[in-house]
């Protein structure tokens, strides 16, 4: 979905309000090298007027002293020479100095970005398709943005100082000329700036296919698509959507350039006669003996030097609104309010975590809702087993739990009795600090393994081999060189993992947590079936005493639970324990027959695994 983007320029104000933003938090990331850095451009700017009336006073003083007259040309060589150094020195100081300063921009805009993305406690904004395309500009952005802004800001008052210095010197030809040259080269300036502004406003609208081009490479050279890529030979299919979608893309990308620079031609035209009759009118009146061969020479000078810093000026000013509109976007990234904002004045976590929904009905975005009246009450301690068909809901009802998402309507509430409180007014981050998770999709860090499991937690030797061993993690790792200090995943050439080996390192961080509640969203999908078993028995024994959710479609393993809840699209069918359920006769029990059903029909060589043996054999 591709969200309407304005085309306008940006006006004045709104230039200015972000400036407003930026400049405050440029001058704070280092402010001491902020000021050394603007001493030393604007000495830089002064050069090249000085270098200007130098060449003046050094060409009239050769005239003179030519026809006999007074004149130190040494001195005037010297100064020139020194002014020149100076310059030297100044360009030489104020790349360091720019390069400290942009990598302190740099680290203190990414931080920043960082920081608001730890105060965006829920998914609302992640998930968010059409925030994907904001996140993958700022997150593109925050890399270049703050460098090129530095760098911009600092050129562009280097020109102007340059301009107002070296149009200055034209005042010794009449008071009129500094205002006719910066007229004339004026309009070049506003068309590289209406350009750069509207190749900003394309390539935002034109993000997603830019996503898209690059997610076609993505998965044609990523070692996660290989085996596919491979074996269905997807390569043509791939290169024909690429360059389908390249040809489109490039082909308004370039009309956008070839605009451009056709669009400044006629203002370059302008500037160019501007100059050229200014030329001409000195070296008339030089003929008329109104004018020195020095003014001639400093109207040369100064004309094409005026031109140059206007051009830059010209440029720095087009990129600068464009670095700028990078900086509107994460400024208002910065101050968006999130649907799920933690609350004004937490309240604290009650004694007992018992947990409720009432009434709860749950929409995506605006999308039909996928949770409807849900009602239920878990008390702390009880494992209970979500089971139900896939897209029944089973995933957002923890993303609920876990104020991943506020209700659409209806309320989550934690405790009981008088101390029972809407999730919304608990503080989040100390909710969240007593569950542990095995979520279905896992985060796969490439990090060590130790700190896989640590998670940015002290490290405490005894609970982490408990961790390791309970979640079968303890094989692996024997084969893996380094052991729990190697670094896992390809991104920067470590171990690659099984898939069953990544579901166990995730086990391990959630048992490592010893959290009051413990979430297993398909905990064993990828796990053979001895590590099933033993991570089950880990389970079974660290869900004693804590509140368990079990979610899964192997029901086998819900017989460890005290209760079994059965969803079908987005609503809460059954409630009960296997007995009930399987007496009932409903949902539950036809799920039960299906899976039975299968190992049935596999023949007596397939033993049972140990849940259904249970129920062939009788009531458990
Ligand atoms: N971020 C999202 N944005 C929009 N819709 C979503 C999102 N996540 C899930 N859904 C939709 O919500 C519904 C319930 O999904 P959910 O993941 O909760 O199901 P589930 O019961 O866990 O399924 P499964 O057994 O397949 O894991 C599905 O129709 C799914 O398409």
């Amino acid at each position: 979905m591709r969200r309407p983007v304005s085309l306008n320029p940006m006006s004045f104000k709104e230039l200015s309000g972000v400036l407003r933003q930026t400049l405050p938090g440029l001058w704070r990331s280092a402010p001491a090298l902020m000021a050394l850095l603007v001493g030393v451009v604007v000495v830089q700017g002064l050069v090249p007027a000085v270098t200007v009336v130098l060449s003046k006073w050094t060409i009239d003083g050769i005239g003179r002293v030519a026809s006999g007259g007074e004149g130190n040309l040494t001195l005037l060589a010297l100064a020139w020479a020194a002014t020149a150094l100076i310059g030297q020195l100044m360009g030489v100081a104020s790349t360091v100095l720019q390069g400290y300063a942009a990598d302190h921009f740099t680290v203190s805009t990414i931080t920043a970005l960082m920081r608001k993305m730890q105060a965006l406690p829920g998914l609302d904004v992640i998930e968010d398709p059409q925030f994907h395309d904001d996140v993958e500009t700022l997150q593109m952005g925050a890399r270049f943005r703050p460098l090129n802004l530095v760098a911009t800001i600092l050129g562009l008052l280097r020109a102007v100082i340059s301009v107002l210095g070296v149009a200055g010197t034209l005042l010794v030809i009449g008071w009129w000329v500094p205002l006719v040259v910066v007229l004339g080269i004026l309009p070049l300036a506003q068309a590289q700036i209406r350009f750069r502004e509207a190749g900003w406003s394309l390539s935002i609208q034109r993000t997603q296919e830019a996503r898209e081009l690059a997610y076609e490479q993505r998965v044609s050279m990523r070692h996660e698509y290989a085996k596919e890529v491979r074996l269905y030979d997807l390569m043509p299919y791939l290169l024909g959507r690429y360059q389908r979608g390249a040809l489109a893309y490039q082909g308004v990308m370039r009309a956008m350039r070839n605009k451009q620079v056709l669009g400044v031609l006629p203002h370059q035209a302008l500037a160019l006669a501007v100059t050229a009759g200014l030329f001409a009118y000195a070296v008339r009146r030089a003929g008329q003996g109104t004018l020195s061969a020095g003014d001639v020479v400093l109207v040369i000078s100064a004309l094409s030097q005026v031109r140059e810093s206007l051009d830059s000026v010209a440029q720095f000013l087009g990129m600068g609104t464009e670095h700028l509109r990078w900086f509107q976007k994460y400024h208002g990234f910065l101050s968006a309010t999130p649907r799920v904002a933690p609350p004004a004045r937490p309240r604290p976590l009650p004694g007992d975590l018992t947990l409720t929904l009432q009434n709860v009905t749950f929409s995506y975005r605006d999308l039909p809702p996928v949770i409807e009246g849900l009602s239920l009450t878990i008390p702390e301690g009880q494992t209970v087993a979500i089971v139900g068909e896939n897209g029944a809901g089973k995933t957002t009802l923890v993303k609920l739990l876990l104020r991943f998402y506020d209700p659409t309507s209806g309320r989550v509430l934690l405790g009981r009795g008088p101390e029972q409180v809407d999730l919304r007014e608990v503080d989040i981050g100390a909710w969240r600090r007593e569950v542990a998770a095995v979520f279905q999709d896992f985060a796969r860090f490439e990090w060590t393994l130790r700190d896989n499991i640590l998670l940015g937690q002290p490290e405490e030797a005894s609970k982490l081999t408990q961790a390791v061993s309970s979640s079968g993690l303890a094989g692996a790792l024997e084969r893996v060189n380094g052991g729990l200090d190697a670094r896992i995943g390809q991104a920067f050439g470590g171990v690659d993992l099984s898939g069953g080996q990544w579901q166990k390192l995730a086990t391990a961080r959630a048992l490592y947590r010893h959290a009051r509640v413990l979430i297993l969203d398909e905990p064993t999908a990828a796990l053979d079936p001895r590590s099933e078993t033993e991570v089950f028995a880990a389970f079974a024994a660290l869900a004693r005493g804590r509140t368990t959710l079990l979610i899964t479609h192997r029901l086998g393993s819900v017989l460890m639970a005290d209760r079994i809840l059965v969803m079908k699209q987005g609503r809460l069918i059954e409630d009960g324990t296997h007995l009930d359920l399987l007496s009932r006769g409903g949902e539950y029990a036809e799920l039960w027959t299906l899976q039975a059903r299968q190992y049935d029909d596999a023949g007596p060589a397939s033993p049972l695994p140990e849940g259904l043996a249970v129920e062939k054999g009788g009531p458990v």
